[in-house]
């Protein structure tokens, strides 16, 4: 019998779960990041035995967690970066230090694209781009600050930005502060895309551009209005949690 498993992406910004049984998924959620401790109440909640992860956060909440769900009886077994699996190689030379959030969606990528060239963008609390080539040699990637880490210091270090009203961004130059703020956002983001998207087209060969993350469905949209978009998108709600998967399936 497989067993039931919590399976949990733990990022800086939120923690997503879902709850299943082989690839069958009854339940699903959302947590902020340092509400980490509350998914023993869920394990518990839905008699789990084993609570999977992938973290990139606090390490001393998540040493709590563990020994919590051990006093419950449940299992915890923790995803980690490696240096080769799955048809997958790390382009690190240090490749402990590779997110394992990276690493996962890798995995996964790997896993429901095997024989294509692919990028994985995940927008989060960071932005990630991750070059994958068909033959499973991993290229590497970049680190941006992601959407409200940029707004968070544009805002917390001027004294006279505040953003009074959220409005629909657009190209053109803004004539009150919010539209400032917003569409700077918007042109810093179609600057990376469009940046992006020679690299994967030099780097690559006829690549599957992968959108995942908080931001991601906001920024694929930003792509796909382009007048030319040159590579085919799709969006991927949970690769984290599919490449957790794979891992699991490897390790067992
Ligand atoms: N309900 C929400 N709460 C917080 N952020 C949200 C929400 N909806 C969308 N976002 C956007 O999602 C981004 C965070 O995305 P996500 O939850 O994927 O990050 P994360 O996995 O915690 O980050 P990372 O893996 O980079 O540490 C924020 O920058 C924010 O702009
Ligand atoms: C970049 C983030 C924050 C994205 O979640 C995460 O993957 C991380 O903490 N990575 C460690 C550094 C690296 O990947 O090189």
């Amino acid at each position: 019998m497989p067993s039931s498993r919590l399976e949990v992406d733990v990022g800086n910004t939120r923690i997503k779960w879902r709850y299943g049984n082989a690839g069958h998924w009854c339940a699903r959620g959302v947590l902020v990041s340092d509400e980490l401790l509350a998914l023993t109440p869920l394990a518990i909640q839905y008699q789990v035995e084993v609570v999977a992860i992938a973290s990139v956060a606090n390490l001393d909440l998540l040493r709590q967690l563990e020994q919590d769900l051990a006093q419950c009886g449940i299992g915890f077994w923790r995803a980690q970066t490696q240096q080769e699996a799955a048809g997958v190689r790390n382009a690190y030379q240090q490749w402990q230090r590779l997110g394992v959030d990276r690493w996962l969606a890798l995995l996964a990528a790997k896993r429901a694209y095997p024989q294509r060239d692919v990028a994985i963008l995940q927008a989060g609390s960071a932005v990630t781009l991750d070059l994958l080539r068909q033959d499973g040699a991993h290229l590497g990637g970049y680190i941006f600050p992601g959407r409200q880490m940029r707004r968070r210091a544009l805002l917390g270090n001027t004294h006279q930005i505040h953003m009074l009203q959220e409005r629909q961004p657009e190209l053109m130059p803004g004539v009150v502060t919010e539209a400032c703020v917003l569409n700077a956002e918007m042109v810093l983001e179609l600057g990376m895309l469009n940046q992006v998207e020679q690299v994967l087209l030099q780097q690559l060969s006829n690549p599957l551009w992968i959108f995942a993350g908080g931001d991601g469905q906001s920024l694929l949209e930003f792509y796909r209005q382009q007048r030319q978009p040159r590579l085919e998108t799709s969006w991927h709600d949970e690769l984290v949690l599919d490449g957790l998967m794979v891992q699991w399936g490897e390790e067992q």
